[in-house]
């Protein structure tokens, strides 16, 4: 099983122009013809497999410096089909456009490897980390050495429910940190949506914040965002970029997708960064696309249209803390009035 799911990652590395060999301690391949291989351990499986030096060495120049304070991250916002493979092979060579364009956090959307719909979640579902998705995910962030946000996938847990689930890989393929949506999605506006993720999901119960070099990073999925307690928190807890991997729809797209991220940037003087799918009108549900970036100040700095596209935004720290202090309201707080806590540790 194991060995197939490797084979099948490989598959997508060799799309994105990786060659791969695998090793274990059972079976050990002679490697032909390949100069600066390194051994990448998934799943207490170890993998030999060339670096992308030429490609890696280009990026570093371009972006994600930390005496500037800052760095570019990649919205991977991609045409999501009920066909598990053609997704993650999509996945796969618009994260090397995205490192391509000098990204150093990439992010893609909620579920990038199954329709978004609760009749898709059992079938797609894998065990995170160890499925088919996270593998490639890891190895692709070894390989680009990238930080990668992977939106989300439905996830078998251990105890047999299913969750909609984020991982996210450090430069070296390490798991940094697995966020399990925590607010399930669960509206009815009559004549226009009604969608219950309850009736197949099980909520998560923890907050996600991940270190990088340049800032924390507090994790959400899609209608976390509409909780603003949650990304208060991040930002008490050092967060300085919210990532909200999501799939908003033509009735709450419109009237909500931006409204609620200005209004998480503003309220915490923070980055905000949502990843859609792109829209696709013969899908069960239509995702609204726009994937977007915006700062500190509310204001956008990039978006998606509708379509298959990735874009980028330069996350600018230096900027966010002339915010803060031009308008200190962090520290205006009248916490001998009111206060936000946490009931759990991130
Ligand atoms: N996938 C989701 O959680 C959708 C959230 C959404 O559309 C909303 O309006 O909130």
């Amino acid at each position: 099983m194991q060995f197939n799911q490797w084979r099948h990652v490989s598959n997508f590395l060799s799309l994105a122009g990786l060659r791969t060999e695998r090793l274990s301690s059972l079976v050990t391949r002679k490697l032909h013809g390949l100069s600066g291989t390194r051994v990448v351990t998934i799943n207490n499986l170890s993998f030999n497999y060339p670096k992308l030096e030429v490609l890696s060495r280009s990026i570093m120049a371009t972006a994600g410096d930390s005496e500037t304070k800052g760095f570019r991250i990649g919205l991977v916002q991609m045409d999501v089909t009920e066909y598990k493979n053609y997704n993650l092979s999509v996945a796969t060579s618009l994260i090397k456009e995205a490192v391509a364009g000098g990204a150093k956090v990439v992010a893609l959307p909620e579920c990038f490897n199954s329709p978004y719909g609760i009749q898709h979640f059992k079938e797609f579902a894998e065990k995170v980390p160890g499925g088919v998705s996270s593998m490639l995910m890891s190895a692709l962030a070894a390989d680009f050495k990238v930080y990668i946000i992977a939106g989300s996938v439905p996830e078998l847990g251990d105890d047999g429910k299913l969750y909609n689930t984020c991982l996210i890989f450090g430069p070296k393929g390490e798991l940094l940190g697995k966020h399990r949506k925590i607010h399930l999605f669960d509206i009815d506006v009559p004549g226009k949506i009604r969608f219950q993720e309850s009736e197949v999901l099980t909520g998560g119960n923890s907050l996600t914040i991940v270190e990088t070099e340049w800032c924390k990073i507090g994790v959400g999925i899609c209608y976390d965002m509409r909780f603003p307690e949650l990304a208060q928190i991040y930002r008490q807890k050092g967060c300085d970029l919210l990532v909200y991997p999501g799939a908003f729809n033509m009735t709450t797209g419109p009237a909500h997708w931006k409204l609620l991220q200005q209004a998480r940037a503003l309220d915490n003087q923070v980055y905000v960064a949502t990843i859609s799918p792109a829209r696709n009108e013969k899908a069960g549900y239509v995702a609204w696309g726009h994937s977007m970036v915006v700062n500190p100040w509310g204001a956008v700095v990039v978006e998606a249209e509708e379509e298959q596209k990735v874009v980028f935004a330069d996350i600018d720290l230096a900027y966010m803390q002339q915010v803060r202090s031009q308008i200190p309201v962090s520290t205006q707080k009248r916490t001998d009035l009111y206060q936000l806590a946490s009931s759990k540790d991130a």
